[in-house]
């Protein structure tokens, strides 16, 4: 048999159906569901007087709209209100599985897939977001839909989908203390662009990718998407396996054994045809910052922004100087020299419990308080367990006496969709994973960082090296 990458073997094995122009019908396994994306999509099939075709398939939880304050009064905003409550009266209606706000699994829908086990290595998993790359870590061919298409998967639990290329990003070696997989997925975006994975489905894989935990590894394939891929895929391995036994959804007993074994064959064969390999030397990457208005404008921490003047290129020169003047940066202005107003710690970037300690050990390492110019720092776990984990290892104490605030879960600054976002002018450290005008509220300039860099800009005021804390 020909040598095929995971992804030939994720798409072979979900192939209902395919047309002679290469369209093909998908089987989707797992359905992820939020409030933002569904509305429709529910009022569709109920037009179509269609009910939803594999209700088990389906997990639904809001997460975009919901305030990360005391939730006791409700939501106080009536748009969210309204998006929040049509999601549970859908879910209600249809029989869906929902986490509701006050559940404590209530989380950022790309948390919780995973911590509940929901998202198995093997699936096709599907949801209204793009961030749905994230899921790919599992060895899942996982990417975002549109509303019309999650209307489909709820009528007919397949997606129309062609098939992408294959693309393989390798990353060799070691990092430093310090550097971690949002500097590597940083540092891979730099290299390649946000249009270089456009049209491919990227595999990540080498040693430095290996030695990842899982909630790394969703960082990265989280980022997949920021790259200009639908889609990024991680290999099964013994991490893997490990971080999926004895999660709510996970098979048990004979079931459990059976998936392991097919689990086991989730990697690219040896000599497999990628139609595009990209490398990386881990030992090189530093922690990295954006200065821009793109992910791809992303510099080590030890660099100084771009000098227009130095571009010959008259698109790019453009760029920068638009980005330069939104984001209010002088050319050649040290990173480390940028000072920020506020730090979000959080997101389906960065909002696990490995990135509450790498966060929290950072403001330990430093200790003292918030700098005097930093006027709001949050910390946004991205589920009820995260947070409850966070809170029995004492992080929520960490952060809370050197003054940060400590949320409850949800989708928060990442962008403007709730009560928690930057005023115009405003600057923030943030681990989320978008930094294009605005995002983060009108007017709002947005610095993406790993939680490490984040904590460590909270306690300083400014960007520093955080592998010289180390
Ligand atoms: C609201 C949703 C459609 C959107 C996405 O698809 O990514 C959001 O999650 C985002 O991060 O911008
Ligand atoms: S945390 Fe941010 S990127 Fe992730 S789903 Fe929510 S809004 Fe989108």
């Amino acid at each position: 048999m020909t040598a095929r990458t995971l992804y030939d073997k994720l798409w072979d094995e979900h192939v209902v159906h395919t047309e002679d122009d290469g369209t093909a019908v998908l089987y989707i396994d797992r359905h992820l569901l939020h409030e933002v994306t569904s509305p429709q999509a529910f009022e569709g099939l109920e037009l179509a007087s269609r009910k939803v075709w594999r209700l088990s398939a389906n997990l639904a939880v809001s997460d975009h709209n919901v305030p990360t304050t005391d939730r006791s009064g409700g939501i106080a905003d009536p748009i969210s209100k309204l998006q929040v409550d049509t999601l549970d009266q859908n879910c209600d209606r249809h029989g869906v599985t929902q986490f509701k706000m006050n559940d404590k699994r209530q989380g950022i829908v790309h948390v919780i897939g995973p911590e509940q086990g929901a998202t198995l290595p093997g699936m096709t998993v599907v949801c209204g977001d793009s961030h749905t790359s994230t899921h790919g870590a599992f060895g899942a061919l996982a990417h975002g839909i549109g509303t019309s298409e999650v209307e489909h998967v709820l009528a007919t639990q397949t997606l129309l989908a062609k098939k992408a290329k294959n693309m393989l990003i390798r990353v060799e070696g070691q990092v430093v203390p310090g550097v971690g997989a949002k500097d590597i997925v940083l540092a891979i975006i730099g290299k390649i662009g946000t249009a270089g994975g456009t049209g491919y489905t990227i595999e990540f894989g080498g040693s430095a990718i290996r030695a990842l935990t899982m909630e790394g590894r969703m960082t990265i394939c989280n980022m997949a998407i920021e790259a200009g891929a639908r889609a990024g895929l991680i290999a099964v391995d013994e991490t893997t396996l490990n971080y999926v036994k004895g999660r709510p959804f996970t098979p048990t007993g004979v079931e459990w054994d059976l998936a392991v074994q097919y689990w086991r064959g989730l990697h690219s064969d040896a000599g497999a045809h990628f139609d595009a390999v990209v490398e990386l030397d881990a030992s090189q990457i530093r922690p990295q910052v954006t200065w821009g208005t793109s992910p791809e404008m992303v510099l080590d921490v030890n660099a100084r922004v771009p000098d227009p003047d130095k571009e010959k290129d008259a698109v790019k020169r453009g760029a920068i100087e638009r980005a330069l003047q939104y984001m209010s940066l002088e050319p050649n202005k040290a990173i480390a020299d940028i000072h920020v107003d506020k730090v979000f710690i959080g997101s389906c970037t960065n909002s696990r419990i490995e990135d509450m300690r790498e966060a929290a050990a950072v403001v330990r390492r430093i200790g003292g308080r918030l700098a005097s110019n930093v006027k709001l720092a949050l910390v946004v776990p991205g589920s009820g367990l995260v947070k409850a984990q966070a809170e029995a290892e004492g992080l929520d104490q960490v952060f809370k006496a050197a003054g940060f605030e400590w949320r409850e879960p949800g989708c928060s600054m990442c962008l403007a969709m709730n009560a928690d976002r930057l005023e115009p002018g405003e600057r923030c450290a943030s681990t989320s994973n978008r930094n294009f005008e605005g995002r983060q509220g009108a007017g709002g300039r947005t610095h993406l960082v790993s939680p490490a860099m984040a904590a460590a800009a909270a306690m300083r005021g400014h960007f520093v090296d955080v592998s010289h804390l180390a």
